[in-house]
């Protein structure tokens, strides 16, 4: 079975492929922000079943599909509020995330899940790159510090603190202004020979 980390596959990402991508994401904050009358659904509902007759054209597995992919900014994966890194090194990356409208838990809040979600996939990227080995996330841990407001600009720190043996501790933080949102920490544990 072929795995991305050793043997990446050589995709191509088209042009307009990341503006697609953006492009998605921006329709699950306008559906979440959506209050549609009966004719309205139904003309989104009719388009969008054109936008999956499209897509499922190319359906592919996971060694092919572009959705995931680093050099995608955020992946191009859309379930994952979009990390924009600004400046990285070995052992720290700085840069900005923006929780849309899809993210709402109420009240203006950023919904409690989708901050471990987000850290996951800043830790998962950190912890698998910069030519280092294959490693999972063991734990996560999230302090919810203040409220994380949605359709914020807001800064994200990310330092791979230390590793000791097949252990790699990451932590990070969010922050509205001088507001910390958010501290979480997680253990990412290098995978066994043979261990998928
Ligand atoms: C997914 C990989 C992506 C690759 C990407 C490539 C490049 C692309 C770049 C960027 C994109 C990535 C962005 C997304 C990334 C997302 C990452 C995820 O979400 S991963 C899915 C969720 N995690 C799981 O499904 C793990 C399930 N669990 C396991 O597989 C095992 O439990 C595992 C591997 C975590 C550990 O099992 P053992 O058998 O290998 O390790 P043992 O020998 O038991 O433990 C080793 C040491 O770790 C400690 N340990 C293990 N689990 C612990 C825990 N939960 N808490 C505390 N310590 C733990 C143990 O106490 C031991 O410590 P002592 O050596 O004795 O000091």
């Amino acid at each position: 079975m072929p795995n991305w980390w050793d043997k990446p596959a050589p995709v191509v990402i088209p042009e307009g492929y990341a503006e697609f991508a953006e492009q998605f994401r921006i329709l699950q904050d306008v559906m979440t922000a959506a209050a549609p009358d009966a004719d309205q659904t139904r003309t989104a509902s009719q388009l969008v079943a054109e936008l999956i007759d499209v897509l499922a054209q190319s359906a592919t597995d996971e060694w092919s599909q572009l959705s995931g992919r680093l050099p995608v900014p955020g992946r191009g994966q859309t379930l994952v509020p979009a990390f924009h890194i600004e400046t990285e090194t070995e052992t720290e990356s700085r840069g900005t995330v923006r929780f849309g409208r899809q993210f709402l838990g109420g009240n203006g809040a950023v919904h409690g899940g989708a901050i471990p979600l987000f850290f996951d996939d800043a830790f998962g990227r950190f912890a698998n790159t910069h030519d280092r080995t294959l490693a999972r996330t063991a734990n996560l841990h999230v302090d919810y510090r203040n409220v994380t407001p949605i359709d914020t600009d807001l800064a994200v720190i990310v330092r791979f603190d230390r590793e000791e043996g097949r252990k790699r501790y990451l932590t990070g933080e969010i922050w509205n202004g001088e507001c910390l949102c958010v501290e979480a920490s997680g253990l990412f544990v290098v995978l066994k020979p043979g261990a998928a």
